[in-house]
């Protein structure tokens, strides 16, 4: 199968370089409009897609972005393989501002988000132990360090709803469960990268200490600006880096993100709703 690269760039990444032949294409989707038009163009080779989350001019809120359109958009184009890239503040000590994370599981704290393709007339429950997808991850990882990144491997992501910062007594909290990160985006999109087998890795870059760090202040809007500004070069030059160790053709994920729908759907054929089939044409096609 051809590879087809993905890159949905989070705050302080709203386009990258160096596509052949790039142009800015709008996705119709049966679940609303994508957060933006997409830019398709080729790599080394490879074909890839990027998708800015809040839209360009940053326009859509964390609560707001359509995380459904955005990844049926990538799916209908023919991505094989999603990469994300957030902004997050650190949990943790050694992770600090400028690093580079590869995210390897999440806690959902969202709950005003559209969060399945699926529901009532077609219902399907994917697997998701494993949320990202390994054999991506580590490509990404690759093409961080050779970008000149401090990268590191396997975290977890707490995704909150927002859009206001964490107050000082949650922070605490969330260091307490073993969190290492917290965004607001990564949630659900994760999630609906699965259901639409996708493989799906997050490269996470650390802004900031959220507020429960004793000896930083408590993050605002400038200081992940100001790390994404000094990051933003590093991260188009990673993107550039990942055709290669892609390569324009893909085996099968041995992990079977490509394959997460094979035993997912529950509900009979008989009593499955035409509607709600005919706006999966997409994501769960290859199934239905
Ligand atoms: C500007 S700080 C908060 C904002 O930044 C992160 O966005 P993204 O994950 O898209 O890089 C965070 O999740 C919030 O949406
Ligand atoms: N501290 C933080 N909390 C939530 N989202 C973030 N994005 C960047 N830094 C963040």
């Amino acid at each position: 199968m051809d590879s087809m690269i993905g890159i949905i760039g989070g705050s302080g990444l709203y386009q990258i370089d160096g596509l052949e032949g790039a142009s800015w294409v709008k996705v119709s989707t049966p679940w609303g409009k994508p957060s933006d038009e997409v830019l398709v163009g080729r790599l080394g080779g490879v074909a890839m897609a990027f998708l800015p989350r809040h839209g360009r001019g940053h326009v859509h809120a964390p609560s707001s972005v359509n995380h459904r359109a955005n990844i049926d958009a990538l799916k209908r184009l023919g991505c094989t393989d999603v990469v994300a890239l957030s902004a997050v503040g650190s949990l943790r000590e050694d992770y600090v501002p400028g690093d580079f994370v590869v995210v390897d599981q999440y806690i959902d704290r969202t709950f005003a988000r559209e969060k399945s393709f699926f529901g009532s007339g077609c219902v399907a429950h994917v697997g998701f132990s494993h949320p990202t997808c390994a054999r991506l991850s580590g490509h990404v990882a690759t093409a961080a360090r050779a970008a000149g990144a401090r990268v590191h491997e396997g975290a977890t992501y707490v995704a909150m709803e927002g859009p206001q910062f964490s107050t000082l007594a949650e922070s605490r909290l969330y260091r307490q469960w073993g969190a290492d990160l917290i965004g607001m985006t990564g949630m659900p999109e994760a999630k609906l990268a699965r259901e639409a087998e996708l493989c799906y890795a997050c490269l996470a870059m650390v802004t900031d200490f959220d507020c429960w760090h004793p000896s930083h202040g408590a993050v605002d809007v400038a200081q992940v600006l100001a790390t994404m500004g000094r990051n933003a070069g590093l991260a188009r030059d990673l993107v550039t880096r990942l055709p290669a160790l892609l390569g324009p053709t893909r085996a099968l994920c041995p992990q079977g993100c490509d394959r997460a729908l094979d035993h997912a759907i529950m509900t009979a054929p008989a009593m499955r709703d035409p509607e709600l089939l005919a706006k999966l044409d997409a994501v769960a096609g290859r199934v239905l």
